[in-house]
C-alpha cells in the first residue's frame, strides 16, 4: 500500500482557515512531508486593509516555512488562494473559482471557525454551522473528492464527563435553530442565548457540536472524519519545537504569568491539562485524510485527538514548570517577577486578586497619573480577568475521552509513515514540552530576542530589589503605627524579641559547650 507521502503526491487538496493557527501547520507540515502534492488551495478573505494576495504572501514569509523554503524556495507556486467569504451565501466564491475547485479538488480540510468563547451566537452559528453546511454541499458537487475532514474540537461535547467516538445528538436540531434565529435580532437572540447554550459554558463548543451534527446530516455519499482536538498548543516537535503564533487558549495565560501580571487563577492542581501540541493534531488530521480516503469507513469515523488518557499531566504540574521556565528565561520588561498560584478555592483566589492583582494594579496606576502619563495597569488587568473567567471552565474540571480510532489509526500506519507523521504522544516528554513552549511563546508571540535574556535577569533581579526595599518600608511603616502607639503592641512585640533573645543566647551556650 501506498504510504501517507505518497498518496498525497499528485492531488489537490482544499483548507480552509488556512491563515489560522493550525491551518498554516497543516500547509507546512503538507509541503514539507509530502513535496509531490499538486497544489493547495485556500478560501483566504481580506482583512485589515489587506488584499487576498498580500495576506498570503505575508504569511509565507512567516519563520514557520523556513524549513520548506529551504527544501523548496519555489513552494509559493503550489498554493493558490482563492477569494471566500465564509459568512456570505455560496461562501463569496466566484462562479469560476467554483468550477475550477468542483472539478480539481481530492481533499478537503474544513479548519476555519470562531474560537472566540465571547463570540455573538449569530456570528458563531454563520461561521461554525451554515459555513460547514455550504463547504459540505460545495464538496457534494467536488467530482473528484475522496475525502473531507472536518475539525471540531474535543470540548464539542463538554457537557458529558465520559466522551465517546462518536456524534451525539445534537442540543437542537439545527436547521430550526438557524431558521428561528434568522428572524430574530441581535438583542433577542443575546438575551435567548444562554437558555440555548444551557449546560455548555460558551457559543463556540455550542454551536461546534451542532457543526458535528449538520456533517453527519449532510455527508451523503462523502468519504468525511472528524477529528476532535483538546487544547492545541505550540508544537512538540516539527518544523520546530515551541512554534505557536498566538494568545488562545493557556498561551496567554502562560505569557500573563511570565510578565508577572497572572498572580493567581482559578485552576485545579490535580485536573488533568489536555493539552496537545499542534504537530501532533495536523500529522493526526493527514494520516485520517489518508485513511479515510483509501478505506472509505462506512459511517463517519471521529478521532478525540486528545493527551489525558494516555500520557496525563496536570495544571498543577503545568503551574510548576511554567513559573521555573520563565524564572529561567525571563521576558523582558517583567512587571513583577513571576510567581503565579493556581487554586480551586474562590475566596482565596478573590484574596490575591484583590493583593496581587487589583493593589499594584491601582498603584501603578497612580505612579503613572502622577507622572502625566496615562494609565493603563487596570485596563490590562480587566482584559485578562475576562479571559480567566472564560478559561476556568476547562482548568477547574477534566473530562475522559476514549481515544481508540486514534489508536488504530496508529496501528494502520506503516513504520515509517508512524514517524513521519507521529501522533504518538506516550513519547511527550512533559517538562521538556512546556519549557519549549514557554520559550516559543517568547520568540514567536512576544518576538524577542533570545540574546536579550541576561538584561531581563537583570530587570528581574531590580524587581526583586525593589519588593525587597518596599516589604522593609511596610515593616518600618507598621512599626511606626502600632508598635510605636500601643502598649499592647509594644509589650508583645518585647515579648517576641526577648523570646527570640532567649533561643539564641540558648544556642550560642548550647554550640560552646559542644566544642
Ligand atoms: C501559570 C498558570 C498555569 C495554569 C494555566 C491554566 C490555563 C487554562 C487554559 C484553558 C484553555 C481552555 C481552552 C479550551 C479548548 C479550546 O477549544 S481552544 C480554542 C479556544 N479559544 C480560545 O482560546 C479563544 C479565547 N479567546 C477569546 O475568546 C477572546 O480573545 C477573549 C479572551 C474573550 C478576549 O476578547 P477581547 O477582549 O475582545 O480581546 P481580543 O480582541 O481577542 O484580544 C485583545 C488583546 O488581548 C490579547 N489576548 C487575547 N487573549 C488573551 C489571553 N487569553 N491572555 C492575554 N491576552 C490575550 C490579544 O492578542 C489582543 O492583543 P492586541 O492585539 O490588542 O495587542
Ligand atoms: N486552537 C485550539 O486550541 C483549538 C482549535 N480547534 C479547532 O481547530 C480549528 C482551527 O482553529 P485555529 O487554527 O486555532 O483557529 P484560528 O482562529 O487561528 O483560525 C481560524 C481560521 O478561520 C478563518 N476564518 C474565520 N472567519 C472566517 C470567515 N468569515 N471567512 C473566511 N475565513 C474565516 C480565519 O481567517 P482570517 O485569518 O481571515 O481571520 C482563520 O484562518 C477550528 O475549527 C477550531 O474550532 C479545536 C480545538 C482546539
Amino acid at each position: 500500500m501506498a504510504s501517507i507521502s505518497e498518496w498525497y503526491a499528485g492531488k489537490n487538496v482544499l483548507i480552509t482557515g488556512a491563515t489560522g493557527f493550525m491551518g498554516k501547520v497543516l500547509m507546512e507540515k503538507l509541503l514539507r512531508s509530502c513535496p509531490d502534492v499538486k497544489a493547495l488551495y485556500i478560501l483566504v478573505r481580506p482583512k485589515a486593509g489587506q488584499s487576498m494576495s498580500e495576506r498570503v504572501q505575508d504569511m509565507m514569509k512567516c519563520k514557520l516555512f523556513d524549513r520548506v523554503r529551504e527544501d523548496n524556495p519555489d513552494f509559493h507556486q503550489k498554493i493558490v488562494p482563492i477569494s471566500s467569504e465564509l459568512t456570505q451565501p455560496g461562501l463569496a466564491i466566484s462562479p469560476e473559482d467554483v468550477k475550477t475547485l468542483t472539478s480539481c479538488i481530492h481533499i478537503v480540510f474544513h479548519c476555519a471557525a470562531t474560537i472566540r468563547f465571547d463570540e455573538a451566537l449569530k456570528h458563531a452559528l454563520q461561521l461554525n454551522v451554515i459555513s460547514t453546511q455550504q463547504l459540505l454541499s460545495l464538496a457534494q458537487q467536488m467530482q473528484q473528492l475522496q475525502a473531507f475532514i472536518h475539525i471540531s474540537t474535543a470540548y464539542a461535547n463538554c457537557n458529558r464527563r465520559h466522551i465517546d467516538e462518536v456524534i451525539y445528538p445534537p442540543p437542537v436540531e439545527p436547521k430550526k435553530l438557524i431558521d428561528s434565529l434568522e428572524w430574530m435580532d441581535d438583542s433577542m437572540v443575546c438575551d435567548l442565548t444562554p437558555r440555548l447554550i444551557g449546560d455548555r459554558p460558551n457559543t463556540y463548543t455550542y454551536t461546534k457540536a451542532l457543526a458535528e451534527c449538520v456533517v453527519q446530516q449532510e455527508s451523503g455519499r462523502l468519504n468525511i472524519a472528524i477529528i476532535r482536538p483538546s487544547i492545541v498548543g505550540a508544537s512538540w516537535q516539527e518544523p520546530f519545537p515551541g512554534w505557536i503564533d498566538n494568545f488562545n487558549g493557556p498561551s496567554g495565560i502562560f505569557i500573563a504569568a511570565g510578565k508577572g501580571i497572572l498572580r493567581t487563577m482559578r485552576a485545579s492542581n490535580d485536573a488533568v491539562a489536555d493539552l496537545i501540541p499542534v504537530d501532533v493534531v495536523i500529522n493526526l488530521t493527514l494520516a485520517a485524510g489518508w485513511y479515510t480516503a483509501v478505506h472509505r469507513p462506512k459511517t463517519v469515523l471521529v478521532y478525540n485527538c486528545t493527551t489525558g488518557g494516555i500520557n496525563p499531566f496536570h495544571w498543577g504540574e503545568i503551574e510548576h514548570h511554567v513559573m521555573s521556565t520563565f524564572k529561567r528565561n525571563p521576558l523582558e520588561q517583567a512587571f513583577r517577577r513571576p510567581n503565579a498560584n493556581i487554586t480551586s478555592n474562590y475566596l482565596i483566589n478573590q484574596y490575591w486578586t484583590l493583593v496581587s492583582h487589583k493593589f499594584p494594579a491601582l498603584l501603578y496606576d497612580l505612579i503613572l497619573r502622577l507622572s502625566g502619563q496615562k494609565p493603563q495597569m487596570m485596563r490590562i488587568f480587566n482584559r485578562l480577568h475576562k479571559a480567566i473567567g472564560l478559561l476556568e471552565y476547562f482548568s477547574s474540571q477534566d473530562w475522559e475521552w476514549n481515544s481508540d480510532n486514534m489508536n488504530m489509526l496508529m496501528n494502520q500506519l506503516s513504520a515509517e509513515d508512524r514517524r513521519t507523521f507521529n501522533f504518538d504522544v506516550r513519547q511527550l516528554n512533559w517538562p521538556e514540552y512546556i519549557e519549549n513552549y514557554c520559550i516559543g511563546t517568547k520568540k514567536y508571540v512576544l518576538n524577542e530576542d533570545m540574546s536579550d535574556i541576561p538584561a531581563a535577569r537583570q530587570h528581574l533581579r531590580k524587581l526583586r530589589n525593589i519588593r525587597y526595599t518596599f516589604n522593609t518600608l511596610l515593616l518600618v511603616f507598621i512599626w511606626r503605627v502600632f508598635i510605636a502607639r500601643s502598649q499592647m503592641a509594644r509589650n508583645i512585640w518585647y515579648f517576641v524579641v526577648s523570646l527570640c533573645f532567649k533561643f539564641l543566647s540558648y544556642f550560642r551556650a548550647s554550640s560552646t559547650l559542644t566544642q
